[in-house]
């Protein structure tokens, strides 16, 4: 520590220097002059943005003063929480959490911003039990088929013992996708199916199953900017049974994602898959769970359940006045992206709407929610001239 401090011993005056000085006897975790020098840039770059993000809404002067020379004990600084943000001032959240400790270590950004996304989750709240609910009581959105093209329902897991996406070794990543695929063999019925790893598919399946909405895109520039795609392919991979309706994104975003969907708008049977497969999966691979935070997951808006329950819909009304289909959206607290999902562009008229809240409610609640959202905004469509 002391031969860390001597090169800025010439240097006192700067509020750099001073901050080191402060916390050289209060505590072993803080980050080191260079860091510190491109956080005081960051935080001076975000500042010069119209940045519409709640990075920006929340990181004041204040928090920026105490959170900027701490670090967890992965060496995770402030700069690794809102570099993707700052790079990317279109960001809606722009933050993401390295290591599961960044959570408590910078929670006075974290703890304002989860409870802006989340419609109200408190820094003293709790969030409840996991609760699938009633399986069979969802039903089918779209009975017609006029307006839902197809249905899904998504939710994210961390491996316990891992770190997220920054602080994982190429090592890491191998071993991660071993362990996966050592637990595949389990799924049985119409779970049952194929892992197929990033490194080695071919571009052209690779853009098949990005096209088809199966597989994640490459070079997300936020997760780039947020450093989540160093040793990229290296333990990446999609596994999907047969008939494409059950499927495992590895060590993307989120070192597990567990996806059902399907054509049309049976949610019944969309979530029914996707409960069955996670109680499988959950009795073989454990995961990281926090008690008040629920699931851990690589950005704060993923907390908690961790589920996404979205259609893809086609409402030519409602789309035509968008300021209208905001609207209603937000009254029920759902969110609309476009068709090849987050910061895309809706294509011939399809949103992809799916439930905003993760936290604060149960798995079954976040689903209900877009579920019944859904029905209200095609209920809308029926009526609008
Ligand atoms: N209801 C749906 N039907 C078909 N494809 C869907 C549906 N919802 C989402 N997708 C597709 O899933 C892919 C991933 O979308 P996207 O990255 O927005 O969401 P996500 O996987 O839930 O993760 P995140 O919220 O972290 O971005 C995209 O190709 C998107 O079009």
């Amino acid at each position: 520590m002391l031969r860390f401090l001597q090169p800025v011993r010439g240097v006192l005056a700067s509020p750099i220097a001073r901050s080191l000085i402060k916390l050289r006897f209060s505590s072993d975790k803080m980050v080191d002059a260079a860091v510190l020098e491109k956080l005081e840039a960051a935080f001076k770059k975000l500042q010069g943005t119209e940045s519409k993000s709640l990075l920006k809404k929340y990181l004041s002067q204040e928090v920026f003063d105490k959170l900027k020379t701490k670090k967890t004990g992965f060496n995770s600084s402030l700069l690794d929480v809102i570099q993707s943000g700052v790079e990317n001032p279109d960001s809606g959240v722009g933050i993401y959490a390295p290591d599961a400790e960044s959570y408590s270590t910078f929670s006075d950004l974290f703890d304002p911003i989860i409870e802006d996304y989340h419609g109200g989750f408190k820094k003293d709240a709790k969030h409840p039990n996991k609760d699938w609910g009633d399986v069979d009581t969802l039903p089918n959105v779209d009975p017609t088929g006029e307006y839902v093209i197809s249905t899904r329902v998504r939710c994210g897991r961390s491996m316990e013992g891992y770190p997220f996406n920054p602080c994982l070794t190429e090592a890491q990543y191998k071993e991660m996708e071993e362990k996966l695929k050592a637990t595949l063999d389990g799924f049985q019925g119409d779970l049952k199916g194929s892992y197929y790893p990033l490194a080695g598919m071919t571009k052209e399946v690779q853009q098949k199953l990005i096209d088809d909405h199966f597989l994640f895109k490459e070079g997300d520039r936020f997760l780039q900017a947020a450093n989540a795609c160093r040793f990229w392919p290296t333990g990446r991979g999609i596994f999907h049974n047969d008939a494409k309706t059950f499927l495992i994104w590895c060590n993307e975003e989120d070192h597990l994602r567990l996806i059902s969907m399907q054509p049309g708008g049976d949610l019944g049977q969309v979530y029914r898959r996707l409960v069955t497969a996670v109680n499988d999966i959950e009795k073989r691979v454990p995961f990281s769970h926090h008690d008040r935070l629920g699931f851990l997951t690589f950005c704060p808006t993923n907390l908690g359940t961790t589920v996404r329950a979205s259609v893809h819909i086609k409402v030519p009304k409602l789309a035509a006045n968008k300021a209208k289909l905001e609207e209603v959206a937000s009254k029920f607290n759902l969110q609309v992206r476009g068709t090849r999902g987050e910061h895309t562009e809706a294509e011939g008229g399809v949103y992809d709407i799916s439930n905003k809240r993760r936290m604060g409610l149960t798995e079954y609640e976040a689903v209900k929610e877009m579920s019944d959202g859904i029905l209200e905004i095609i209920k809308i469509e029926k009526e609008l001239p």
